[in-house]
């Protein structure tokens, strides 16, 4: 899979975290209920790996990657649970290296240019813009569509429903990340009703 093929199905890739692993089948049926088949969910919680092997297993139509890779066990770990994809907020030869060993494309963060240079020196010319709204958002995005014309992008970091037409409607974004799909209070509540409503919100939003 190329990463750039994440970006066809929508506008917004949700970013999830997930806490308690009965919370991960059906929060993935609800996002692909509002037509959100992309689903980041970040290794940031003890469960993320078991929650993505049950997501991979239960809900077909969705797409699941991984998000948060920093190190080559995280890769083989995302790999290994069924991940299709990774995120991670940074680039390191190491990371990319790993992910390539096990055949798990890569979508890697960068925020400066010194960044995207040896990013794209490895062969990533999709890249996570992160934290993107703290270093510098459209204005920066702006700019580095100067010297990197070949460079198209997923900000991701502080973006908004209401910050996220902005993003897209750059020629060298694609795609944004946020994390506003799945807000921690609906999750808690199971209140998937809302998440599939701010799914479909969200594919609107282009
Ligand atoms: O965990 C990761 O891999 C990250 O890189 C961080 C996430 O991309 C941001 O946490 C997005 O969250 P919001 O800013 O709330 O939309």
């Amino acid at each position: 899979m190329d990463t750039l093929s994440l970006a066809e199905h929508g506008p917004v890739i949700p970013v999830i975290v997930i806490d308690r692993l009965e919370h991960a089948v059906p929060l993935a049926r609800a996002l692909v209920a509002g037509g959100v088949k992309v689903l980041e969910v970040t290794l940031r919680t003890p469960v993320a790996l078991e929650a993505i092997a049950a997501i991979a297993r239960e809900v077909p139509d969705a797409i699941v990657g991984a998000g948060t890779l920093r190190t080559a066990a995280d890769a083989a770990a995302a790999k290994h649970a069924g991940s299709r994809f990774a995120v991670s907020p940074g680039f390191t030869p190491e990371l990319a290296r790993a992910c390539e060993a096990q055949g798990l494309p890569l979508l890697p963060g960068v925020s400066t240019a010194s960044e995207v240079m040896m990013a794209s020196d490895a062969g990533y010319r999709f890249l996570k813009l992160f934290p993107a709204t703290a270093v510098g958002g459209t204005s920066l995005l702006k700019a580095l569509a100067g010297p990197f014309p070949d460079v198209v992008f997923c900000p991701t970091g502080g973006i908004t429903p209401q910050t996220a037409p902005d993003f897209l409607a750059l020629s060298n974004v694609k795609v944004c990340g946020g994390s506003w799909l799945t807000p921690a209070d609906a999750v808690k509540a199971g209140d998937w009703a809302r998440i599939t409503q701010l799914a479909r919100e969200a594919g609107a939003l282009r």
